[in-house]
């Protein structure tokens, strides 16, 4: 099912504070959506407005291009997951599961056993079998979540909206049970949207990412685009550590304002004046020295490894810089003459240019 959302504004209530400003989003149908930001910048606003929970000032949501006008439009057909989504403690999984079927007016309730064979379906699609007749209280937070999500698709949604539902999780669990949910969202072909603030959680499992601050979506991206070309210094920095340069184009290259770094030329259509380069830590590398004469004056000082990548402290004139190289490279002593930078994005006024 596909979501569109249409110029939204949602005002805090009895002010002019706009918690939603003139927010539009197209979801295709099947998508994986995650929807990042800093914390007050609208996102779980934006998805309880998906959810048709809180009303709008001006604006509309389509689902499958049709106008949802009351959250009886939506029923049935969005699972919601919310933070700290609790589970009803004093009814065994398979009530909690079956929920949203049991409530169910008269005339549109499955038949007992039919609810009884739904939830059986969802306990192994869950891989909770056997735990039907457990209390909440019995089980471990992961497996909560899953009866969270379970109660979600019981009714057989096409759309799953969630909003931080691994927050509570230790980091070992979080990241087995969203390799899954990726896995149930394709099996299922659901359209899914997830409101998170662990950006790498995000750059693993969405197909789009959507950075939003202050009540707007600042850019609307695959996680690759999102890498190479963020809109802003501000998506920049929000999607992982960067590190900053002030400086100049001058006749088609940049100049930067710190010693020893390399100018470097910049894509045609970038014209000459200030500008800021802003890299990550493992784009940069440290020229080695050409000749004998040259004299060495950067060194890095090795402080760890992470993920693949041993970290260095560079001191670079008056400031300290994080640096990355690759653990496979050869020695752990990094010294050179010059820091390449050429990898760099360019913004100028905060926007990407070239
Ligand atoms: N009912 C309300 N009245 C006034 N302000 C509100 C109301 N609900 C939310 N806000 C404000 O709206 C802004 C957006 O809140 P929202 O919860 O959508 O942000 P968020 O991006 O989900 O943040 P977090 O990551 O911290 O959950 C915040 O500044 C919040 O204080």
């Amino acid at each position: 099912m596909s979501i569109e959302v249409c110029n939204l504004v949602r005002l805090a209530p009895g002010t002019q504070q706009r918690l939603l400003d003139d927010v539009s989003l197209k979801v295709p149908d099947g998508a994986f959506v995650a929807l990042v930001g800093p914390s007050g910048a609208g996102k779980t606003t934006l998805l309880r407005a998906i959810a048709g929970l809180d009303g709008c000032n001006s604006g509309s949501v389509l689902l499958d291009d049709r106008p949802m006008t009351s959250v009886k439009d939506r029923a049935g057909r969005m699972g919601f997951v919310f933070q700290n989504y609790a589970l009803f403690p004093h009814m065994t999984v398979a009530r909690n599961i079956a929920f949203g079927l049991d409530v169910l007016p008269r005339g549109e309730r499955p038949a007992r056993s039919a609810i009884a064979k739904r939830v059986e379906e969802l306990l192994e699609l869950m891989q909770l079998q056997g735990m039907g007749g457990k209390h909440p209280a019995k089980l471990s937070g992961g497996q909560r979540q899953r009866v969270a999500l379970a109660r979600a698709l019981a009714t057989g949604p096409r759309v799953l909206l969630l909003d931080e539902p691994f927050g509570a999780l230790d980091p070992i669990v979080r990241r087995s049970i969203r390799t899954w949910l990726r896995e149930l969202h394709d099996t299922l072909g659901l359209t899914t949207i997830l409101v998170t603030h662990d950006q790498e959680e995000a750059l693993e499992i969405a197909d789009r990412i959507v950075v939003m601050q202050s009540g707007r979506i600042m850019q609307d991206a695959s996680p690759q685009d999102l890498d190479e070309q963020p809109a802003t210094e501000f998506v920049m920095e929000f999607l992982g550590e960067a590190v900053s340069f002030s400086g100049e184009v001058r006749h088609g290259r940049m100049i930067a304002d710190d010693a020893l770094v390399l100018p470097f030329a910049v894509p045609e259509g970038v014209t000459d004046g200030p500008i800021t380069a802003m890299i990550r830590p493992y784009e940069m590398t440290i020229k080695k020295p050409g000749s004998a004469q040259d004299v060495l004056s950067l060194y890095a000082a090795p402080r760890g490894t992470r993920n693949g990548y041993r970290h260095y402290t560079l001191q670079l004139g008056e400031r300290i810089i994080p640096f990355y190289r690759p653990v496979e490279a050869a020695d752990a002593q990094v010294q050179g003459v010059a820091l390449d930078i050429s990898r760099a994005r360019l913004f100028r006024q905060g926007l990407l240019c070239g």
